[in-house]
């Protein structure tokens, strides 16, 4: 079986990356194709056996199963270039939320999924967001979730979803990582700590945070409960979020869903 990227910009490169590390493929299985071509030959100094296409004719030609992993306004280009020669047997991989697989299987003839990674696959955890098309054969479903297993908690999500569960699984860390930056800012303005000790204190306890809830040792209901003493500063704090979160994420998952609905407008296949 025959693994194609096709983009190796943030995405393409750490898919082929964890893949590879996590050995859920062999690097002679896969083929990459960039725009420049230097990113992908940056991947072929790391992992030697990997190909390298000269063009995206030749990817798909020699491809069971490719990803396209471009801005989504990059999707209409490569699908022109590809649509009358794609196979039946052959499959394609969407990774961006706004182009369902409905419009994918409506410009190909093959098999079609989508599947939204994150980049906490780097570290083979977190999820990646699977919707498969009407056409998607039984084995290749399979075959695909197998390997997600590798890097990822693949999870199946209805395309009326697909834009807040990615928000959650693959915006969440540069989400979360803004209001850690802004905790970080307020805790030296506040109390006086460096911006470096608040920075190596709140690095180590997400970490210690995410050791918790990935072994199941607690659920987030529980560590408010255990961490909040009665009468303590715990309280006060959460009091203080409280008082002050407002309307904030209610904001956040308004705003990304209007700009899915104004990006579905303007993307065409
Ligand atoms: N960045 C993230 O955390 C996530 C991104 N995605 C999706 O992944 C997709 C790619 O995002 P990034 O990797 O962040 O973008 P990026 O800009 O880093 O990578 C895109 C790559 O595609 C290449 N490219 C553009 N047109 C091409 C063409 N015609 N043929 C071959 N290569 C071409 C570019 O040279 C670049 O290397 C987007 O659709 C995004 O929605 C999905 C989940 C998470
Ligand atoms: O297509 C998406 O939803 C992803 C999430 C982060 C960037 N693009």
């Amino acid at each position: 079986m025959k693994w194609g990227i096709i983009g190796t910009g943030n995405m393409g490169s750490m898919l082929t990356s964890s893949l590879l590390s996590s050995k859920a493929l062999e690097p002679d299985d896969m083929i990459l194709y960039n725009r420049s071509s230097e990113k992908a030959l940056k991947l072929k100094e790391q992992f030697p056996a990997i190909h390298v296409a000269a063009s995206l004719k030749e990817i798909q030609k020699n491809c069971d199963i490719l990803f396209i992993c471009v801005k989504p306004h990059h999707y209409k280009t490569i699908l022109e270039e590809l649509k009358s020669d794609f196979t039946e047997e052959q499959c394609l991989i969407s990774i961006t939320s706004p182009i369902s697989v409905n419009e994918l299987e409506n410009h190909t003839p093959c098999q079609v999924a989508r599947i939204v990674p994150s980049i906490t696959n780097h570290a083979h955890a977190g999820v990646s967001l699977f919707t498969f098309g009407s056409r998607m054969k039984k084995e290749r479903k399979e075959l695909l979730l197998e390997t997600f297993k590798a890097i990822s908690t693949p999870v199946e999500v209805e395309e009326e979803h697909i834009r807040v569960a990615s928000d959650i699984v693959s915006c969440g860390p540069a989400f979360i990582s803004y209001l850690l930056s802004n905790w970080i800012t307020a805790a030296q303005h506040v109390a006086g700590i460096s911006e470096e000790q608040a920075t190596e204190l709140t690095e180590n306890m997400m970490i210690g945070l995410g050791e918790l809830l990935s072994k199941r040792i607690f659920t987030l209901e529980e560590l408010m409960e255990k961490v909040t003493v009665k009468g303590g500063v715990t309280g006060e704090g959460l009091q203080a979020m409280e008082d002050h979160l407002g309307e904030l994420f209610f904001e956040m998952f308004k705003a990304t869903q209007r700009k899915h609905k104004d990006d579905k407008k303007s993307i065409e296949l």
